[in-house]
């Protein structure tokens, strides 16, 4: 290796997953960045978005890559109210919040004792009653709490429990909404049959924004099962556009920067719910594709906050409530994967112009698991190896 001519760093990643969907987490070798998180953020995409490229496009990653940046200063670790911060990216960008993200990295944070990957590492409140571990993770949505549980010493997470976290205050923007279809010949050359004149969405943010809709809207099949992925997706993506050009304002906050706001991902849902896990009262099954088409394996951390937080504002949850939440992987494999998610407090948030909305926190549960390691190099002959997608 040592004769290599290298472009740029070699970067380090700890490869795990979270119901089949995977974190390619970044522990070495990326730059650092300077200013706030979304500062940071905006700094490597104008910098450095070649190495998100290398590390989620082929021939190191794939369509539906997912990956988290670990970040060690941002301003709420400098104000001690985070312990390290987290920029998530995928094969379009940038996202404000991943949840399956979260419970891998609430686990992988645990376990490294390298104080170069997390240099708080030992500041991390553990509760011996409990035989658990709380760390706060600066993510762009906000502060984020993760709650994992650890061996009995509190030297290693506990990989068989779930990791939970509680994401920002979420709250639903648009109840039962009718969305016209905007590009119709689109649908129709998909499909072979022209759209709905509209269908009926609920739009919510759980630290990002997601337009939920069930899958018998489409009239494509009334089984999310039966659905061809390749044209769910595009007509996802038709949905997205659709909600884009109507409901923009629905997809942004007062409490929010505008680089915080917009419509990320589409949730298709299905009537028939798969299994309630055990403790649940209740089960839902729902097909995630986000940012430009990427299919979540998992159930959707984000989006199953946005879910609940949009059943509290339909006055369909109840607060001691706990839910069983599959994507199409955990339903096809006995409920392995699925999350579980329930209400953990109900909230107000007042914006600098004192305008107030109901919003609840949601405690969501998962399971993630190692794969393996890597250090990625680059070439500077590579010009495939910058990044692709077929
Ligand atoms: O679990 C989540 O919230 C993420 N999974 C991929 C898309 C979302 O960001």
């Amino acid at each position: 290796m040592n004769m290599l001519d290298l472009d740029g760093p070699v970067l380090e990643t700890v490869e795990m997953h979270t119901c089949g969907e995977p974190t390619r987490i970044v522990t070495k070798g990326y730059p650092k960045l300077q200013g706030t998180l979304l500062q940071q953020r905006r700094q490597a995409k104008e910098q450095y978005d070649h190495l998100r490229r290398r590390l989620m496009l082929e021939p190191r990653g794939h369509a539906d890559m997912y990956g988290a940046i670990l970040i060690q200063e941002t301003e709420l670790v400098s104000s001690d109210e985070a312990d390290i911060g987290v920029l998530f990216c995928h094969c379009e960008g940038y996202s404000q919040m991943c949840g399956h993200g979260t419970i891998a990295l609430g686990r992988f944070l645990i376990d490294t004792d390298d104080l170069t990957i997390f240099p708080r590492r030992k500041q991390v409140q553990f509760s011996a009653a409990d035989r658990t571990a709380s760390l706060n993770l600066h993510a762009p949505c906000g502060l984020v709490r993760v709650i994992v549980p650890t061996t009995s010493d509190g030297s290693k997470a506990d990989g068989s429990r779930p990791v939970s976290f509680v994401s920002v205050p979420s709250f639903a923007t648009a109840l039962g909404r009718s969305l016209p279809i905007k590009d119709r010949d689109a649908w129709l050359a998909l499909t072979g049959r022209g759209p709905p004149h509209a269908v009926t969405i609920d739009i919510a943010y759980g630290g990002a924004f997601y337009a939920l809709v069930s899958v018998e809207e489409l009239g494509l099949g009334d089984r999310l099962q039966e659905l061809d992925f390749d044209t769910t997706k595009k007509i996802a993506m038709i949905i997205k556009q659709s909600v884009v050009e109507t409901y923009p304002d629905l997809c942004q906050h007062q409490s929010l920067s505008s680089d915080q706001c917009g419509l990320y991902s589409v949730i298709i849902m299905d009537k028939e719910t798969g299994r309630p896990s055990k403790d649940t009262v209740g089960a839902e099954l729902g097909l995630c594709m986000f940012a430009n088409g990427q299919i979540d394996r998992s159930p959707t951390g984000s989006g199953v906050t946005a879910r609940v937080a949009a059943a509290y504002g339909a006055g369909k949850r109840k607060l001691t409530d706990k839910w069983t939440y599959h994507s199409l992987v955990s339903h096809l494999n006995n409920g392995s994967g699925a999350f579980l998610a329930s209400i953990a407090e109900e909230v107000t948030i007042t914006t600098a112009a004192r305008n107030t909305t109901s919003a609840v926190t949601v405690l969501v549960e998962g399971q993630a698991f190692y794969l393996g390691k890597s250090s990625f190099i680059s070439e500077r002959e590579d010009t495939l190896g910058r990044g692709f997608l077929l």
